[in-house]
């Protein structure tokens, strides 16, 4: 299936015979293909056919933060890892590069990162030293030459600034490290000639045994050079100079730019593609943060002419790889630079929540698997591309590993969600027990009044549908982290009835009850004599409650025996602008009615443990019995427990890409301490939320 036509289910891809991904049937999509990337890159730019004699280093630093105009949709293949396209593909995946500068089984020119990896990565510099001489015998042609190489890095000092002392003396290498810490800078850029000048000026002056050292000192070649070096990069004129142009360019003449990498384990994290008008062999994609992106040579758009010297015009991408796979050592590449030049635009970051669990193994439509980047529920994806509009490129935020990965764009998740999806809405599964619902009523709760209260009153069946409108797919988050003294977020408990959310919610009272506080629910039933307004509810009229309703002031309502109970937004707000922690348990449902920058609710999931573990914990345990008779309890039964399980089941498969925390209720003081610390955090410490919950 490809990445511009994914819905349609017959586009499908098929594993090749001898590669690792075959052409899409629609459109003629190539295979996956990988070649390493290196530490450094060379390049030679030319302006005809005959390259320049002018050799570029361009190091890996980050240099485009360009936006990468989506060239246009057409096939593609991609330039994957080794090690993950023979486990997608098994059956053949002759991927091109192996070990890369090596022999087999040594570390191969992967060890060149080592050079800049700390102190605890000796060994493989060590083993890149020894390794150097015969890696580069074949790319130096003359003998002198080699004979040098093989003299300088076989030199004992050289090896000794390396190789661990038995001693444990402090290493040389392990001093530089220090200073490349340290950033030094240089502070003169003109210590040479200063030098100079100081031995022409001392050269006159009578001479004691010191003036003589120094003299000495500063005459000797090294030291000279090292002045000359310190300069240099005070000066910062390491930069090859560019030629001048030569005036004999014919206009029509393509610039050509080549480009030779040096491979080590990292993949290239480039995809080509063949123009189906043109038949020219494209860059499609350059993962962002990939060594493509970092090399700044490679760029979306560049046409592929030769690989290695053999052109590749006339090649099926199929082909360019075969040519791939054999080559060895550097690979050269000859491209034509794109024509629209890529302006760098300094995008924002962007932060994504992702509401559902995506795995590119299993996803059919996506251009190519090992492109792609696996996220679960609730991981935080930064976007680093939506160049494309089916597939964005993004990183778990994060995570080291600068290279992007594909993940499906919001726009074609929806879609593939919507069609997954019935269309009709769906009430909630209801079991056959006594009970309407494992859902919670949770409402009902008055402080004081629980114990008499009967669960079922508070049932509202209208919330009790399935909201086909909400299709989870990314949320737009920003960090967010309380300023101190600022209004506390809304804590919600969400569970299953009888999970014990009232129990953890009595605990937190106990624990601070000048921190923690609960809402009282309106009424419009009559007040008993023992009660007092505001105490176990507050009570107003049946109209006003009715007026209220129609004002959208409850979060939860609903009637039982011809008068009404709720839970007001007032309520909430009356809570935390005292600035105490208010706790509300409510219906799943209820959560994106409290979604506000206002309130921005902190959401609890307690799910019960195992069945096993709820018989072993709830033996003394008791439950609301059901019946008509308010208050009474019965101990569980295995059917409540069973009922408790697939509520908590379906409650996270519809309402899960809502929850922040999830809390397995087994050993009822483990829960609880655990709640305490994520509440504590709440407080203190940075939190992702929705992007306009930190606009106001
Ligand atoms: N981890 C636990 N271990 C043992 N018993 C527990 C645990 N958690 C709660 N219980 C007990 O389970 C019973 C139900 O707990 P609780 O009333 O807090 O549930 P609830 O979620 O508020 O249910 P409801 O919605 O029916 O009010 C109580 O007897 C409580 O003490």
């Amino acid at each position: 299936m490809c990445r511009h036509n994914p819905c349609k289910p017959t586009n499908k891809l098929f594993p090749s015979q001898r590669f690792d991904r075959a052409p899409c049937l629609s459109c003629g999509e190539a295979e996956a293909l990988r070649f390493e990337s290196s530490v450094s890159y060379l390049s030679k730019v030319s302006f005809s056919k005959e390259p320049l004699e002018y050799t570029a280093r361009s190091h890996l630093t980050p240099t485009s933060d360009a936006k990468a105009p989506w060239h246009k949709p057409c096939p593609q293949f991609e330039v994957v890892p080794e090690e993950n396209c023979r486990e997608a593909y098994p059956s053949d995946a002759p991927l091109p590069f192996s070990t890369a500068l090596g022999e087999p089984g040594k570390q191969p020119a992967g060890a060149m990162p080592a050079l800049a990896t700390g102190a605890g990565h000796e060994p493989g510099l060590y083993e890149l030293l020894a390794a150097l001489p015969s890696q580069l015998q074949p790319h130096v042609s003359c003998p002198e030459d080699n004979t040098f190489l093989q003299n300088m890095f076989g030199e004992r000092s050289l090896h000794s600034l390396i190789k661990v002392k038995q001693n444990k003396q402090t290493r040389i290498h392990e001093c530089l490290q220090h200073y490349e810490e340290s950033k030094p800078t240089p502070a003169l850029d003109n210590t040479a000639a200063l030098a100079h000048e100081l031995s022409e000026e001392l050269e006159g002056k009578p001479a004691n045994g010191e003036i003589k050292e120094l003299l000495k000192l500063l005459a000797k070649p090294h030291v000279k050079s090292l002045l000359m070096v310190h300069d240099m990069v005070a000066l910062k004129s390491y930069d090859p100079e560019l030629p001048p142009l030569p005036d004999d360019l014919d206009d029509d003449e393509d610039s050509v730019k080549i480009i030779r990498l040096v491979k080590n384990k990292e993949p290239l994290g480039a995809t080509i593609i063949r123009d189906d008008h043109t038949g020219a062999i494209l860059v499609a994609r350059i993962m962002r943060g990939g060594a493509a992106d970092r090399s700044g040579l490679i760029h979306v758009g560049d046409e592929l002419k030769e690989v290695n010297g053999i052109p590749v015009d006339d090649k099926k991408p199929e082909e360019i790889i075969r040519i791939l796979a054999q080559s060895q050592g550097a690979i050269t590449f000859k491209v034509v630079p794109a024509m629209k030049a890529e302006t760098p635009t300094k995008e924002p970051k962007m932060f994504l929540k992702a509401l559902f669990d995506f795995d590119p193994k299993e996803d059919k439509a996506i251009p190519c698997k090992e492109a792609g980047l696996a996220f679960k529920k609730g991981s935080i994806l930064q976007i680093m591309s939506q160049d494309d509009a089916t597939w964005w490129q993004a990183k778990l935020e994060g995570d080291a590993n600068p290279r992007a990965g594909l993940i499906p764009s919001k726009q074609f998740q929806e879609r593939r969600f919507a069609q997954r999806q019935p269309v009709a809405t769906l009430p909630f599964q209801r079991t056959s027990s006594k009970r309407s619902s494992g859902f919670r009523r949770s409402f009902r709760l008055s402080k004081r009044d629980k114990k008499k209260t009967n669960k079922s009153m508070y049932e509202c069946k209208k919330s009790d549908m399935y909201d086909m409108a909400d299709v989870p797919t990314y949320e737009e988050v920003a960090p967010y982290r309380r300023q101190s003294g600022a209004r506390h977020r809304l804590v919600v408990l969400v569970g299953p009835t009888g999970v014990g959310l009232s129990e953890l919610q009595r605990k937190l009272l106990i624990s601070d009850p000048q921190h923690f506080s609960v809402t009282v629910a309106h009424t419009s039933r009559s007040k008993r004599s023992q009660e007092s307004d505001g105490v176990e509810y507050h009570f107003i009229s049946k109209s006003l409650f009715e007026t209220d309703i129609y004002n959208n002031k409850f979060i939860e309502y609903g009637e039982y025996k011809g008068n009404y109970y709720g839970t007001s937004f007032d309520s909430i707000r009356s809570i935390l602008s005292r600035n105490k922690v208010c706790l509300l348990d409510v219906q799943p449902h209820t959560i994106k009615h409290l979604r506000t920058a206002e309130l921005k609710p902190f959401v609890v999931f307690v799910k019960p443990p195992s069945l096993e573990r709820l018989q072993e914990t709830r033996k003394n345990a008791r439950t609301l019995s059901g019946k008509e008779d308010k208050g009474s309890t019965k101990p569980y039964t295995e059917e409540d427990f069973q009922e408790m399980l697939s509520t908590a089941q379906s409650m996270e498969n519809q309402y899960g890409h809502l929850f922040d925390k999830v809390i397995v209720n087994d050993d009822l003081s483990a829960a609880f301490s655990e709640l305490r610390l994520a509440l504590r955090k709440v407080e203190m410490e940075t939190h992702w939320v929705p992007v306009s919950w930190t606009h106001s």
